[in-house]
């Protein structure tokens, strides 16, 4: 039999393999968080898109105070949405927050440090020229690329976008995916269980997770642990971008699911050196949907679906793989023979400033309950023996829940 590819290997040649999404809609700002840019946006306006003031206070022009003795005559105002037009020479304009400079004037005062002496203001003889002011296009250019094509959009993009004038963006049309789980033994939740049997996970941790990667994902239920009703589950499978099972990855004369796949499609890749998630499988059915095999043990579903199925997800909308990767401080020792690369569920937190990484109790690959706690993976390379404590890991987050002291 071939050697088992590695993590490295597999993830390459998985993603080396992904097609890039071509249809494309545009949609208003309103609906494109979570999306994926399929062109660049670009700014239609400068930011700022005209000087103004950062304060409440006076505009006037700093070359004039020594002369006038630091007191000014005031006339008139620019507020937000006023067209100003010039400063009287020798004069000072009363003015508020984000409301255009006029012509001639090159500093602020704020109004606490002014003193209005009826139609005049006297102002400290320390003032300087430049004070407080916003200058056009400081924070971008009309024209300027704000996001490149695969851009996730999220709330704070929308908000650069719309100060730039943008209100439409194209992005790339949702991948579709259908999600099925096999086992005679699963059952789901709410139902009564029989002997034997067990409730159901994978099919619904999948199917959230591509939702909130933004997939379009189709429940396609369980299908029992024979060909007939895995190709029943799959009859309309070529229709979609992407199709993930659960379970029957393995070896036993059940795990029917490469069968299957051989005959509608091809496997490409099977069995890979990582723990969990062993035997996950890659391929495609018909000639457009990318197929993911996830092994049934809840945890390596979870494990192989971050590794494989996100990555290829993201770069198929056109974006980066980008699996963030951190470095965080061993809290305890934790030693193994060497073997896969693995990923130890653990708690990440942040203490004295540092980050930390507690390898939790239970890290069978059926042990779902130490997820309760699990907030990053710890990586494991293959060769090694496990870690000591203080020893600098490599961890990959999950989520931010419980890194540190809540604040508010
Ligand atoms: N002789 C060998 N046996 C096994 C090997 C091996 O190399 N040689 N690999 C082991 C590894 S590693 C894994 S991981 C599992 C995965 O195998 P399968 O993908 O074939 O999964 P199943 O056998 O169908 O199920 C495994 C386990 O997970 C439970 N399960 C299945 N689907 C679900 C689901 N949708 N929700 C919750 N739990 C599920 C199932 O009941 C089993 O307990 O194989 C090892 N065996
Ligand atoms: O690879 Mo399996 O996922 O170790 O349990």
């Amino acid at each position: 039999m071939a050697a088992m590819l590695t993590l490295e290997q597999a993830q390459a040649e998985i993603l080396g393999a992904i097609r890039r999404a071509d249809a494309r809609e545009t949609v208003t700002l309103d609906r494109a968080s979570g999306r994926y840019l399929a062109e660049a946006a670009r700014a239609r306006v400068d930011h700022p898109a005209f000087d103004n003031s950062a304060m409440d206070g006076y505009a006037l022009r700093a070359a004039d105070l020594a002369g006038a003795g630091f007191v000014l005559p005031v006339r008139g105002a620019s507020s937000c949405g006023d067209a100003p037009g010039r400063l009287d020479p020798g004069a000072a304009m009363r003015i508020f927050t984000g409301a255009p400079l006029p012509e001639g004037a090159d500093t602020i005062v704020i109004q606490e440090n002014a003193v209005r002496e009826g139609d005049r203001v006297r102002v400290p003889e320390t003032t300087k020229s430049l004070q407080h002011l916003r200058r056009a296009g400081e924070d971008f250019r009309a024209g300027e690329t704000l996001y490149e094509p695969g851009r996730r959009l999220m709330p704070a993009d929308l908000s650069v976008l719309a100060t730039a004038g943008v209100d439409r963006v194209q992005v790339c049309a949702p991948a579709r995916a259908l999600v099925i789980s096999t086992g005679n033994e699963l059952t789901e939740p709410g139902a009564a269980l029989a002997p034997g049997r067990i409730y159901e996970s994978n099919r619904l941790a999948t199917l959230v997770q591509l939702r909130a990667l933004g997939v379009d994902a189709v429940d396609g239920g369980i299908a029992r642990d024979d060909a007939r009703s895995l190709r029943d589950a799959l009859i309309a499978a070529g229709e979609y971008d992407f199709v993930v099972t659960s379970g029957g990855a393995s070896v036993g004369e059940h795990d029917i699911v490469r069968d299957v796949i051989g005959e509608l499609g091809e496997i490409r890749l099977w069995k890979v050196r990582v723990k969990p998630g062993k035997p996950v499988a890659f391929g495609r059915i018909g000639s457009r949907a990318h197929f993911f095999a996830l092994p049934g043990n809840p945890v390596s579903s979870l494990v192989t679906f971050k590794l494989f199925v996100e990555p290829a997800v993201r770069v198929w909308h056109h974006g980066t793989a980008a699996c963030v990767e951190l470095t965080a401080r061993a809290a305890a020792a934790y030693r193994r023979r060497p073997d896969r690369t693995e990923f130890l569920r653990a708690r990440l937190y942040v203490e004295n400033g540092v980050l930390h990484a507690e390898a939790l109790k239970g890290q069978g690959s059926h042990m779902i309950g130490a997820l309760r706690h699990t907030n990053g993976l710890i990586r494991i390379e293959a060769e090694s023996e496990g870690f000591a404590a203080g020893e600098s890991l490599r961890v990959l987050p999950l989520t931010l829940e419980g890194w540190g002291r809540a604040i508010v």
